[in-house]
């Protein structure tokens, strides 16, 4: 979504969401067994900005660096060397409250009694674990800056993240400690864990968990093998409304009430909310449109832009919105999904989720805890309706209106 110290893990620059709270996401581990959220009336959608600068910049990275869901489907695609990353290791994230460093240990690091927000890494430390920032150990570059692959001396995989001078605002001084301050307190299965940083002169580094699974992005085009299933794409819808709304509920508790306005765009295009461009503020309801882009692309499997396809497919969600408001919505399925009855019935529902999510205003489009609510009743329903054994339809089909079996 939208900000500076984005984790995804995406390789392609169109993708991963880019507006509030995806930054550090994970997306997924327990979703099968996720709960929905819990109402909490004391946090209703207000409306109001809840994402200070700070949190804003933990925005955008929930599409990109994230675990697949445990379903049958996960186990082909999880990466089954467990001393690699904590973000596979989710019974151990679910039956234990220490966390687990990438060697496989609880950690043993100092840093974790050093408390939020007080992570501090020595320049000596980064360089080491970089090999000096070396090229070979450079995983990506995204809106925010370079991202290197490093291993801490505790044996700990991180991702490095280091800030291009221009992403934090020198008249905003405050910005990144705000950021670090908000980082250190996330604590949530489906977001990556914040290690710490360094701020020395004009260098701005982030150190987060490394994610070794892969991006979404990867998964849905198959790049790991077989194509997520159309159970594991709701599974890990699921996940990311429950991680964008523990965001917002963190947000809403560390909003000042001010307003916050952001002229420096650091979303990722076709994911940001175009509200923004006439507001300049970026709000829980960004995330929301933003949720909204990603549930297009979990149902298509197209990205947001699809910049080689004929003028009218360009922008997905406008060409899956169409389909969908024309009662075409199942030609908008992912090709590499089986046609059922229980996976269109399925995508019309999501469609029109993401229907709301899209709306041009924002006070339209629903809050992020609506949305995991409704998700969680369709995933009801699909799995009540597959245990009911509908069966699938074959391609052909496809274009045909379907009648349940
Ligand atoms: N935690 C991580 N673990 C593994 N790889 C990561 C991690 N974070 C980022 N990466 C890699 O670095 C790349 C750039 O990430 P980064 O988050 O900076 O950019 P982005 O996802 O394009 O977002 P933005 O442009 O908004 O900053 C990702 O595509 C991914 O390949």
């Amino acid at each position: 979504m939208t900000s500076s110290t984005s984790s995804s893990r995406s390789r392609n620059p169109s993708s991963g969401p880019r507006s509030t709270p995806d930054r550090f996401a994970n997306s997924s581990s327990f979703s099968s067994n996720s709960a929905p959220p819990e109402s909490d009336s004391r946090k209703p959608d207000s409306g109001r900005n809840p994402l200070t600068v700070a949190v804003r910049s933990i925005a955008g990275a929930f599409i990109s660096c994230f675990t697949p869901p445990e379903t049958a489907e996960r186990k082909n695609l999880i990466v089954s060397n467990e001393s690699r990353t904590p973000s596979v290791s989710s019974e151990v994230s679910r039956t234990t409250s220490g966390r687990r460093g990438s060697n496989g240990g609880i950690y043993s690091n100092a840093r974790k009694e050093s408390g939020p927000g007080n992570m501090k890494f020595t320049m000596d430390e980064i360089l080491k674990a970089t090999r000096n920032f070396s090229p070979a150990f450079k995983v990506g570059q995204g809106g925010f800056g370079t991202v290197y692959k490093g291993r801490l001396d505790d044996g700990s995989l991180v991702a490095i993240k280091r800030a291009k001078s221009c992403v934090y605002d020198k008249h905003l001084g405050a910005e990144f400690q705000s950021e670090v301050t908000t980082l250190a307190q996330v604590e949530h299965l489906n977001l990556v864990k914040f290690y710490g940083y360094l701020e020395q002169g004009d260098e701005r580094i982030l150190v987060v968990e490394y994610v070794t699974n892969g991006t979404l992005r990867e998964h849905l085009d198959g790049v790991h093998g077989k194509e997520l299933d159309f159970a594991a794409r709701l599974d890990i819808a699921i996940d990311i409304a429950h991680a964008i709304t523990y965001l917002h509920m963190l947000a809403a508790d560390m909003d000042s009430g001010a307003t916050h306005v952001s002229t420096q765009v650091k979303g990722t295009a076709g994911y940001l909310d175009p509200e923004y461009l006439r507001t300049y503020q970026l709000t829980e309801k960004s995330d929301v449109y933003s949720f909204g882009v990603l549930l297009v692309e979990l149902v298509t499997g197209r990205r947001p832009i699809e910049s080689k396809r004929e003028h009218k497919e360009r922008i997905t969600p406008r060409w899956a919105m169409k389909k969908f408001t024309d009662g075409d919505a199942i030609s908008a399925l992912d090709p590499c999904l089986e046609p059922a009855a229980r996976t269109n019935l399925a995508l019309e529902k999501i469609l029109e989720l993401a229907l709301q999510c899209l709306a041009p205003r924002r006070q339209s489009r629903p809050s992020m805890r609506s949305c995991g609510e409704v998700l969680w009743s369709i995933r009801k329903d699909y799995r009540e309706q597959s245990a009911l054994g509908f069966r699938s339809l074959s391609s052909s089909q496809r274009s045909v209106s379907v009648k349940e079996e």
